[in-house]
Parts: C-alpha cells; structure tokens; sequence
C-alpha cells in the first residue's frame, strides 16, 4: 500500500467558525475516498487546504510525500484539482484552455500537444475541442475541468462533486471516467450523492461540523444501518400471530415487525445474515414460503444519524 495523501489533525477557522477541526486520514494508491458530509460540513474547505489553495490554521497535509506548506510547488506537481463548479475562462475552447492550463504546468512542445490530446480522450471531450466552453452542456463542461485535473497524469485526484447538476446518463459518463482512473491514482471525491457509496468509493470518510465521524469501507457504512441483514419475510396459509410467535422464538432474531401487507420485516442479532437459516425454520414447520428477502442497508438513514444525532437514529 502506497499512501499517497496523509492528512493529520487538519483545522481551518475562519474566525468564530470551525469549518475544519482537527480532521486525519490517509489515502493510498487505488483507493478513491468518498468525502461524504451535508452541506457546510467542511469539505470542500478540506480539498482547498489539500491542494494548497488554502493555508490551514493547524495539522499538515502531505501528498506523495511532499509537505504543502514547505514543498506547495512539488505537491501542485502530484496532484490534479477539479473546484467545485465549472471550469473558468468561459469564452475559451477546451483546446485553448487546456493548452494554456499545459504551459502553466510546464509542458512544451510535441508533449504539450500529446497531454491535451490524451486528456480530451480520456475525457472523452475530443468532439468539441473547438467549440467556446460557455456554450457546452454541464456534463461536457464537467468533462472540460476533468481533462484538465489529468493533464499532467498525477498520480493523486481531488475532484470536489465531480456530478454535481448532472442528469443521470453524464453522472454515469463521468463515474466511469473516474473508475477508469482509479487503478494507478489516489483519489479523493466529495459528494452528497449517497449512491455513489457503491458506485466509485472503495472506502468512505464521512464529516460533519468540521470532524471526521466515521471512516470505513462502503459496506461497513451501509451495515451501521439497523436495516442491514433484515429479512421481510412471508408465509401462505399461516396465522400472522402465530407466525409471528413463531419468528420471535428464533435464536438468531432480535426482533420482528409487521410490514403493510407483506408479512414481516425480521431483524437479526449481531447484523448476522440470517436468510438461509430463517427459510429452513419456515420450512421445517412445513410451511411454503411466500416472500423472501434481504434488506441492504439504507444509507440515507446511516448519513442522517451519524451526521445529525440528535435525530436518535441508530448510530
Ligand atoms: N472563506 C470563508 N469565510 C468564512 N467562512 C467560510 C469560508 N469558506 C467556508 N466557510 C464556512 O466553513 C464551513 C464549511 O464550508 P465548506 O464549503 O468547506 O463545506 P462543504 O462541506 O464543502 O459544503 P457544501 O457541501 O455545501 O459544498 C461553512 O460553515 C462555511 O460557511
């Protein structure tokens, strides 16, 4: 595991306001971090100190190595940066821009030519190289600022809500091209988009008022749910009270409620999966089973109670 981001008790105030309080985590080469949090919870105020935007009151943050606050020049040199929002320099074409972003970096030449060509593949922005930036769709433009954060091939990504506006079919173009990347790179996401969990995170910081309040892989998240592993489950020609006798009698169960017209939703102890063991029981008494099937966590449930609980969600 190469760690290519490490980030240690990072604070930024703005006077009375705490908006980054003492956050730490690291990134390692194939991961993309999904930064996850509502709205003002720090995030983008992170990504900006990051990549050397913003200066932080307090912590350190190095990238591949390199210090930001004594080597900014070698950390700018590793890592590509998508802003929140659209790429400036409106009236430009994607080919000016990403030409000038080239020289900016340092590139010349014939190799200035083949790190645009490369990024607008990879992009794939290649059919509207020449069309004014302001007068293309939000997912092109989308794509516009992409090929830019991968001009020089960091080997580290901080794309602050790469999908944000985008109707699902640029949302899934975009997840791809970010996917695609992951392999060789380090990438850090924030989103509000919580099916992105499963779409491109392989692990998942969550922060809320300025802290970190959970860091795991998506499903860790999704099993803090007090759906993961429940079962709704039905049987023909059976009493519901007697079935649901039935059902709290079980070992593995810690409780059983009725679902509308469906049977019962049966939660197990320990957020063990219990499907297989719960349609032998069924069966053992000689009863055919109607419905079947288990619930995956909810997310937006877990993001509600770790980042507001006081909504006395399970946390
Ligand atoms: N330049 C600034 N001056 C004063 N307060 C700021 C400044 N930048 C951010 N803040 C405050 O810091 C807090 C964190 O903001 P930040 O933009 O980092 O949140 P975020 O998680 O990116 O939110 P969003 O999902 O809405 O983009 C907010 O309360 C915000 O108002």
């Amino acid at each position: 595991m190469t760690l290519r981001i490490e980030i240690d008790d990072l604070a930024k105030y703005f006077g009375a306001i705490k908006a980054v309080d003492g956050v730490s985590f690291s990134v390692s080469k194939g991961e993309v971090l999904g930064f996850l949090g509502p709205n003002g919870a720090g995030k983008s105020t992170t990504m900006k100190m990051i990549t050397g935007f913003l200066t932080p009151t307090r912590g350190t943050v190095r990238v591949c190595g390199y210090d930001v606050l004594t080597d900014p020049i070698s950390v700018k040199a590793h890592l590509g940066y998508l802003p929140e929002g659209a790429p400036a320099y409106a009236d430009m074409t994607p080919d000016s821009f990403l030409k000038f972003i080239a020289e900016i970096r340092g590139i010349k030449g014939a190799d200035r030519r083949r790190a645009v060509d490369s990024a607008a593949e990879r992009a794939r922005i290649t059919n509207v190289m020449y069309q004014p930036i302001e007068t293309l769709s939000k997912g092109y433009k989308r794509r516009v600022g992409l090929a830019q954060s991968i001009l020089h091939n960091p080997p580290v990504l901080i794309l602050d809500e790469p999908t944000d506006g985008l109707d699902p079919n640029q949302k899934h173009e975009v997840r791809t091209l970010i996917n695609e990347m992951a392999e060789d790179k380090a990438i850090i996401i924030s989103t509000h988009i919580l099916e992105e969990v499963h779409a491109l995170c392989t692990r998942n910081v969550v922060i809320a008022n300025g802290k970190v309040k959970f860091d795991g892989t998506p499903q860790q998240l999704e099993s803090k749910s007090r759906y993961y592993h429940a079962v709704v489950v039905n049987v023909a020609n059976v009493e519901q009270k007697a079935f649901e006798t039935f059902l709290n009698s079980l070992p593995f169960v810690a409780q059983v409620e009725p679902v509308e017209g469906a049977g019962f939703r049966v939660y197990p102890k320990d957020g063990q999966q219990i499907t297989a063991d719960l349609s032998e029981k069924i069966r053992e008494n000689g009863w055919s089973i109607d419905a079947l099937h288990a619930e995956a966590g909810r997310l937006d449930e877990v993001f509600r109670s770790i980042t507001m609980p006081s909504t006395g969600a399970k946390n």
